[in-house]
């Protein structure tokens, strides 16, 4: 199955356009890394596959996610909002909301799959607490679950950002500069929590990363912008230091980062008992109000 498909999507903002015809097709269980100088046209084109925004009309261009049909030429289709639900997408700016506590932001994943009374009273079935649970033991954040979120640091906050993905059960994840705002440390663990995620869930993600290391290190395939165009797509063994000396506009001679290989998978999860707690042992934590 695609999971995502995209043909002739150009994007203006004014007189500016900033994606010029760009044909994408991203297949399931892919982890690919988004990468570019600044003002490239990444976050627009994430923008773009997440329906925040819409391609140019009179360009005939085309948006699908999981083979249905999401925009044509600048209308969104009617099956825009439901395929929605099927996308996590993860900012720089983590997006939790700060006086709530770590599990009711991962519980707000839920959001877009239970009734709205239910989402606007708060009360969230034992079974999506349970996921909310399970997903915040996977990456690490179980005895955070009742913390404020602005008592977290920023890379708790980000795999809490995560967590809410996982909670929503998202097929595909998008994630924009998920670590620019992190330390190198905080950084890792992100990356490879969503490389495992990636791994073990089989979830398709696209990630734009300033940091092209990680996406060396982590990702299937490299897919570079610049200005608006895709100057590379393919295996992240397959971009050389020219290409990226070509996309920075720097001597490829001064890049030092062909070092950086894709890993190899270890199968080893990266928290200790990570992901498979018991259901029972998590559905006595729930018991805590949220
Ligand atoms: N809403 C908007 N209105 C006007 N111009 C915009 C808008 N959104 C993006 N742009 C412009 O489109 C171009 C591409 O921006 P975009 O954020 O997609 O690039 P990027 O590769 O993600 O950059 P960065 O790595 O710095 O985040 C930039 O010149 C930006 O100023």
């Amino acid at each position: 199955m695609s999971i995502i498909a995209l043909s002739r999507i150009s994007k203006s903002f004014g007189d500016k356009t900033v994606l010029h015809g760009v044909d994408l097709e991203v297949g399931e269980g892919e982890m690919v890394g988004l990468i570019g100088a600044s003002g490239s046209g990444k976050s627009t084109l994430i923008r773009m596959i997440c329906g925040l925004e819409r391609m140019d009309r009179g360009t005939a261009g085309r948006i699908a996610l999981f083979d249905k049909e999401t925009q044509k030429d600048g209308r969104f289709s009617e099956h825009c909002e439901g395929l929605r639900r099927e996308v996590g997408v993860i900012f720089q700016q983590f997006n939790l909301i700060s006086r709530l506590s770590l599990l009711t932001n991962v519980l707000a994943g839920r959001l877009g799959r239970i009734p709205r009374w239910r989402g606007t009273t708060g009360l969230f079935p034992q079974s999506d607490k349970v996921k909310a649970l399970r997903a915040l033991e996977r990456v690490g954040l179980i005895d955070q679950a009742h913390q404020r979120a602005s008592t977290l640091s920023g890379g708790q906050q980000q795999r809490g950002a995560i967590a809410r993905v996982l909670t929503q059960e998202a097929r595909l994840i998008l994630a924009d500069e998920p670590i620019a705002s992190l330390d190198p440390a905080s950084a890792k663990l992100v990356m490879s929590t969503l490389r495992q995620i990636n791994r073990l869930d089989k979830t398709t993600v696209i990630v734009s990363l300033h940091q092209i290391d990680h996406a060396f290190e982590h990702c299937d395939r490299i897919i570079a912008l610049k200005d608006g165009r895709v100057l590379h797509n393919g295996p992240t063994g397959g971009i050389s230091p020219d290409d990226i000396a070509d996309l920075y506009g720097v001597e490829a001679g001064s890049l030092d980062l062909v070092k950086a290989r894709p890993a190899k998978p270890t199968g080893r999860p990266a928290y200790p008992g990570n992901g498979l707690a018991p259901q029972d042992d998590l559905a006595a934590r729930v018991a805590v109000s949220v």
